[in-house]
């Protein structure tokens, strides 16, 4: 007989294939063993009853901003890790911008890397960026484990982050095929934002349908179709991130059917929120590509239904509230970005499960297992079986409740969900073994060492 560290009775455990009801046994960070329908004739350090509970794969955010090293001020890998583990992901990947220095080169993604290790209580990955300053720096960044490199089609709204023009884009995907990585994009056109930004401001044309209206659907499709085209001349693996229509998923579909290795991620804001957010809740609901309308999220919910869309992330670009906010009915002006790290199991229980019949399995496959085959993860994660990582999420889906600003772990306690009814509550985060969140407490602030 045993004896593990941890052992898990009686849960629901869901995975992307199935949901079985059983036991997980886990020692030093590993499930060790995994009972279907009976009881594990083991014992362990610590039991924890999981009965009437689902357990998932911990999800893997794919897309974080959280702004350490150089700009602690907007979030912070403390307070950014310890929402994460509030919501049930065991795993980030964050992106090389909005902190500073920027991760652009080798010696930035050490110091990115030093204070993460010191800081985060879930497991990390890093983004390196592609800027038109740093195509001699790729070759490193990927020796040195940044799971693909990140560019901006259109201003970042970063200084010290430039977008890439077309020949950095060209040379830049060369060089990323050619060392087997693969480039992640912000998608829209630079001359058609900019240039309708200008003219409404001109205008004094400032509201938020304005600020959406600047930021059109077509925007986001010419910058996809033209990324695509260097995708298919350079054959460098290609990942969208934040569509906002479906009519963007079904131009990569169109190219994933020609055979081109191309992927596209939404966010949980996409599928919950419209204009009329933005227009009520002012700043704190802005982000880049702008909310758009009741019939475009339910579109991109058919798309996931049709198995178009392989990753929900995040996208949490925090930001002090005075920067989120709307000065004199100026939408322009506040900062893009949602914080919604927390939220998104959340979001997609509620708004995809329970109201739209998405299966749990689904959700299971688009925030943990996709994201771990994309990047090379599975099947250490991504999934529940014996070997793999201990990184799991319980959640008790008879449970409701209104998400309050005190329940957030933000650095900022902002969110253009605060206030919403939630149905499916996250009780226990387990990472590499450790219990890090439990009934609404971190619990475990243990450094994750990489
Ligand atoms: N710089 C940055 O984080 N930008 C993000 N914010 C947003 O709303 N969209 C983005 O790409
Ligand atoms: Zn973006
Ligand atoms: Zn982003």
């Amino acid at each position: 007989m045993g004896m593990y560290d941890l052992i898990i009775r009686n849960g629901n455990i869901v995975t992307s294939d199935e949901i079985i009801q059983g036991d997980i046994a886990i020692s030093k960070g590993k499930i060790k063993e995994i009972s279907r329908g009976t009881n594990l004739n083991a014992k362990a350090l610590r039991e924890i009853n999981a009965e009437d509970q689902h357990i998932l794969p911990g999800l893997i955010d794919t897309h974080v901003h959280f702004n350490e090293p150089g700009r602690t001020e907007w979030e912070g890998v403390e307070t950014g890790s310890r929402s994460l583990a509030a919501g049930g992901v065991t795993t980030y990947f964050d992106m090389p911008l909005n902190s500073t220095p920027p991760t652009i080169n080798k010696e930035n993604l050490e110091l990115k890397r030093a204070c993460t290790e010191e800081k985060s209580i879930v497991n990390f990955r890093f983004w390196g960026g592609l800027v038109p300053e740093n195509i001699e720096d790729i070759k490193e960044l990927h020796e040195n484990g940044v799971i693909g490199f990140k560019a901006f089609m259109s201003p970042s709204g970063i200084a010290d982050f430039n977008h890439v023009d077309d020949i950095t884009i060209f040379k830049g995907m060369n060089e990323i095929a050619s060392i087997g990585s693969l480039l992640a994009v912000h998608a829209e056109s630079t001359i058609i934002c900019d240039q309708l930004a200008e003219e409404k401001q001109r205008q004094n044309s400032t509201s938020a349908k304005d600020f959406a209206d600047s930021r059109p659907i077509i925007s986001e499709i010419e910058a996809v179709r033209r990324i695509i085209s260097y995708a298919e001349a350079t054959g460098c693996k290609l990942h969208v991130v934040h569509a906002s229509s479906r009519k963007v998923v079904e131009i990569i579909n169109e190219a994933k059917q020609k055979g081109l290795d191309i992927t596209v991620e939404t966010c949980p804001h996409y599928l919950s929120l419209t204009l009329k957010d933005l227009e009520e809740k002012g700043g704190v609901a802005k982000c880049c590509p702008p909310l758009r309308d009741d019939q475009e999220v339910d579109q991109l919910w058919e798309a996931i239904a049709n198995g178009e869309i392989d990753v929900i992330a995040s996208d949490h670009s925090p930001a002090p509230a005075d920067m989120k906010t709307v000065v004199d009915g100026d939408y322009f002006v506040a900062w893009g970005g949602i914080s919604g790290a927390q939220s998104t199991l959340n979001i997609m229980l509620t708004e995809g499960h329970f109201n739209r019949q998405l299966s749990l399995e689904r959700i299971v496959e688009l925030t943990s297992t996709n994201p771990a085959k994309l990047f090379g993860l599975y099947p250490q994660k991504g999934v529940i079986s014996v070997n793999s990582d201990a990184d799991l999420v319980m959640v008790d889906l008879n449970e409701s409740f209104e998400l309050k600003k005190e329940d957030l772990f933000y650095r900022h306690k902002h969110s253009p969900y605060i206030g919403k009814e939630f149905k499916g509550k996250v009780t226990t985060t387990i990472v590499n073994g450790q219990v890090v969140f439990e009934n609404g407490n971190i619990t475990s602030v243990e450094k994750v060492e990489k």
